[in-house]
């Protein structure tokens, strides 16, 4: 394809001056050009196809960037990128030093707000809204938000707080739901049930904006719009968030540019909350995506648009996923009181099978961390055992759960944490940084980390037989390779185990770092601890290699702020222990997007950065002087 009009396009005003006609062409090229360029980068696709025409019309309709535009987890803002100024830097898509696959206001002055994690856009649009009403701007604030973001909660607390004026401010906010059928599974919930009695009610929608829009600009506009206002409430039942206070309008069709452009221009003319409720396909235009949503949600890498995702030619290595997976159905065959909780992430958690084999002991509560882990606490306070699949990033947003609900309690809640440490090309946003150090510190609650494939399969194992809240971290992608073994057996409980013998420096490994950090030692002749259990830690082994070492390494791929290096020179302390002790971490920074291995190594955790940081702290042969107490 051309990209005629595309190629003219470096900012929206570019946009704004072509002639009404040009606009569907335009979406074309725009539909096109975000095809091909996902094609090469991999990256979240049925999203962006759904949202070409809006963009469109966003750009057209509203004076970006002064009318704010707030895309909700933002995964679906490459036709934004591609349109703002960045069509040529497609090609660096979420790959280090390239942009982003977010929005991001540092990328940006189109991207107003940073989002990533669901369900934030109304919040901070309402913020911006009421920003301009207190400065008295003249200045429209927009929330693209997707029908399967729309069931976090807090999306609704910000419709309750935005639907109502304040100290009789109200400000000028437009709430547009994205209505494509679609989370990344399909979407569950009573709210998907009410959205689609309100798209079957279209009829009513459609023939009234039909109308509005024939009758645009004629006397007769007016009066049919005061009808309207008249009779909505005789016609159809007030909608949910017309409860919350604002004006709803739709559903319309969301790749129609003829509804679109005037509904949106008619709603920048209004004052106070409005809510514009479209209806899009995920992956429209592009026949294999609108076919398979789920599958389309995003491309792991390169693929040729005419032929789609194919598997690759060579088996892909086993992932920590599809080994929880596996354990997840073993562990429901053998107790029947396991149930498996997700909220919205039943792929990417690996449970497509346990959902298929197990389907009453399934649960995909929608993206509701929050409930997801109170209602595993529920479940744990009647005999049942919940495993709560989650990525350590989204668990972040259940943090007083996790104390309140479930630690508190002592409950048996066994979180399975995925994308634990760097994730590679998500970014920060999606980070699993500091589970580590969040979780080891609260009472009761158990924190492992497991080495490989099969320590990851008998550490769930272990967790899931304590009787108290446990975390098991495990990183994205695949490990070392070692081949589960198919029988489930308890690990020691809070016991680590020695790995290699070596002398006067001793590394203490925790989580998958241990592979690197054996290659480490093999050239340093240090020992190697893999320690398998922040909390119980293993404080008799720290201090048997405190008082048999001149000096102790401890790694991980976690925040070193409070993380398990923190947790060892704490029992180091504790026990009157003095020894030079080098942690080995995350740094106390947000890491780019990038390739997970390149981002490893500039963080110094591969095999040549642990070494590297032993000799420069130590020196090739430590001369570490032995302290007088041990
Ligand atoms: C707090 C949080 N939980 C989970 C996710 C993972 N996630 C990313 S997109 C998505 C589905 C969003 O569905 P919807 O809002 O309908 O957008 P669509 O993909 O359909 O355009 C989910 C669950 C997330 N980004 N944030
Ligand atoms: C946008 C979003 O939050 C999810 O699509 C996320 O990108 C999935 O991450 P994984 O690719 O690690 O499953
Ligand atoms: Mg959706």
């Amino acid at each position: 394809m051309d990209y005629t009009l595309l190629n003219g396009i470096n900012s929206p005003a570019d946009l704004r001056r072509l002639p009404r006609t040009e606009l569907k062409k335009l979406a074309d090229e725009v539909r096109a050009y975000v095809l091909e360029s996902v094609s090469k980068t991999g990256g979240h696709l049925g999203s962006n196809l759904g949202t070409v025409e809006l963009t469109v019309a966003l750009h057209y309709v509203f004076n970006t960037p002064d009318d704010r535009l707030v895309w909700d987890v933002g995964h679906q803002t490459y036709p934004h990128k591609v349109l703002t100024g960045r069509r040529d830097r497609m090609g660096s898509l979420r790959q280090l030093g390239g942009i982003s696959g977010f929005p991001r206001r540092d990328e940006s002055e189109y991207d107003t707000f940073g989002t990533g994690h669901s369900s934030t856009s109304i919040s901070a649009a309402h913020g911006m809204a009421m920003a301009f009403k207190l400065k008295g701007e003249d200045r429209k604030a927009v929330a693209i938000i997707g029908d399967g973001s729309m069931t976090a909660g807090m999306a609704f607390e910000a419709l309750n707080n935005a639907g109502v004026a304040h100290g009789g401010l109200m400000g000028d906010l437009l709430v547009i739901l994205n209505d494509n059928d679609m989370s990344i599974s399909p979407p569950v919930g009573a709210l998907n049930k009410y959205l689609a009695r309100l798209m079957s009610g279209s009829v009513y929608a459609a023939a009234r904006e039909g109308a509005k829009s024939v009758l645009k600009n004629t006397p007769l506009y007016e009066f049919a719009r005061k009808f309207e206002e008249h009779t909505k409430g005789m016609v159809v039942p007030g909608t949910i968030f017309e409860e919350f206070g604002f004006n709803y309008v739709g559903p319309i069709d969301g790749h129609d540019l003829d509804s679109l452009i005037p509904t949106l221009e008619n709603l920048r003319g209004k004052k106070g909350p409005q809510f514009l409720h479209i209806v899009t396909k995920k992956g429209a235009g592009y026949k294999l995506a609108e076919a398979d949503p789920v599958k389309y949600h995003a491309a792991s890498g390169k693929f040729d648009p005419a032929v789609g995702f194919v598997k690759p030619a060579t088996p892909p290595k086993t992932t920590f996923t599809q080994v929880f997976g596996d354990w997840l159905c073993d562990m429901a065959e053998a107790d029947s009181r396991l149930v498996g909780i997700t909220p919205a992430m039943r792929e990417g958690s690996g449970m497509v099978e346990f959902h298929k084999r197990f389907p009453q002991r399934y649960h995909d509560v929608g993206i509701a961390e929050q409930h997801s882990v109170t209602f595993a606490a529920g479940l744990a306070c009647e005999g049942v055992k919940p495993v709560v699949a989650i990525y350590s990033t989204f668990l972040q947003r259940a943090y007083d759960q996790m104390v309140h609900d479930v630690a508190i309690q002592n409950l048996p809640v066994l979180f399975a944490l995925d994308r634990a440490g760097l994730v590679g090309a998500d970014g920060a946003t999606h980070a699993g940084n500091y589970d580590i150090a969040y979780t080891r510190c609260i009472p009761n609650m158990a924190v492992l980390t497991p080495a490989d494939e099969d320590e990851c399969r008998q550490a769930l194992y272990t967790g899931f037989m304590h009787n108290g809240p446990v975390t098991v971290r495990y990183p994205r992608g695949a490990g070392a390779g070692v081949v589960p073994v198919k029988a489930m057996t308890a690990q020691p409980w809070g016991k680590g185990e020695v790995r290699r013998k070596g002398q006067r420096i001793a590394v203490l490994a925790f989580g998958t770092l241990l592979y690197p950090a054996l290659e480490a030692a093999e050239r340093l002749d240090a020992t190697v601890a893999n320690m398998r259990f922040v909390k119980p830690l293993d404080a008799e082994l720290v201090a048997e290699l405190a008082r048999t070492h001149d000096a102790l390494v401890t790694v991980e791929d976690g925040c070193l702020m409070g993380g398990a290096g923190s947790a060892v020179t704490e029992a180091l302390n504790a026990a009157g222990i003095s020894v030079p002790v080098l942690q080995l971490g995350l740094p106390d920074e947000f890491v780019e997007h990038g390739d997970p291995a390149k981002l490893m190594s500039l963080c110094g955790l591969d095999a040549a950065g642990i070494e590297a940081s032993i000799v420069k702290r130590f020196g090739a042969k430590p001369t570490v002087v032995r302290a007088a107490t041990r």
